[in-house]
């Protein structure tokens, strides 16, 4: 097997117990190239732990999270964003001063190498590359408008451009579309499958008609346990997710 068949992303009896109470308990999945996996659950689900374990954030009680052959679960946050996990959280935290074009230039990752020598064709280079992600995420024509004039769905783009700029082959996203126009979900939507062409993308997300829109994968949890797992067709079906968000 090579190394482009194995997941990108394979979590294997994965827990965190705080003070004895297991958040997320003995979870397991996987996340292909160019796959989209939705998180769903109730609230206190364990959602939002499972991103932490992944980012590093969290340390794991036990199991192991595998990232292009890589263990996470023994690395340090930093390193994990530089082995290529990025990470959008629910607020968007953009620089309110400083102009699209600004934000996106610091959140390049700037190297140490020769490279940096080379400052000229370097500066060109990343012009082009923020433009492109500028156009990406629908804000090429406010390139150089400060970030504080952005409506509250535009920062949601412009932070996930920030994050595309550090070319991670993992997106994962916390709710996404959430206090966005009916128009801006449809958009994220778009968003998001032009980014899985050269990545993979996990999100929670409580808005079930976007997780219809965009998910290949479901994974529903519900008291730090997977509950149900696969397509938004065999997880809207079944009822044991029937039966939590009914409430029976
Ligand atoms: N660092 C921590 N210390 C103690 N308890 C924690 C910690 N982090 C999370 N928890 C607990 O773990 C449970 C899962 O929380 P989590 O935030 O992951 O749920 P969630 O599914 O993301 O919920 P929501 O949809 O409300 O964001 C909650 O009961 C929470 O109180």
């Amino acid at each position: 097997m090579t190394m482009q068949d194995e997941p990108l992303l394979a979590v294997d009896s994965l827990s965190v117990s705080f003070d004895g109470f297991k958040a997320v308990d003995d979870l397991s999945f996987q996340i292909n190239r160019g796959e989209i996996r939705v998180i769903i659950g109730p609230n206190g689900a364990g959602k939002t732990t499972v991103l932490d374990l992944i980012c590093g954030r969290t340390k794991a009680t036990s199991g192991s999270i595998r990232f292009e052959g890589r263990e996470l679960t023994r690395m340090k946050e930093y390193d994990i964003v530089r082995a290529g996990v990025g990470r959008k959280f629910q607020t968007p935290s953009v620089y309110e001063d400083l102009t699209v074009f600004e934000n996106l230039e610091i959140s390049y990752p700037r190297g140490r190498g020769v490279f940096e020598a080379l400052l000229f064709r370097r500066d060109r280079e990343l012009t082009d590359c923020i433009r492109d992600i500028a156009e990406m995420i629908y804000l090429d024509q406010k390139i150089d408008e400060k970030a504080a004039n952005l409506s509250h769905g535009q920062k949601q783009w412009l932070e996930i451009g920030m994050l595309l700029i550090q070319d991670p082959a993992l997106l994962m996203l916390d709710e996404p579309v959430a206090g966005m126009t009916v128009n801006e979900r449809v958009r994220t939507a778009e968003l998001l499958q032009r980014i899985i062409q050269s990545r993979s993308v996990l999100v929670i997300e409580h808005d079930m008609g976007f997780v219809e829109k965009i998910a290949h994968q479901v994974t529903v949890l519900h008291q730090g346990r997977i509950i149900s797992d696969g397509s938004m067709e065999h997880v809207k079906n079944d009822p044991k997710v029937v039966e939590v968000y009914l409430g029976h």
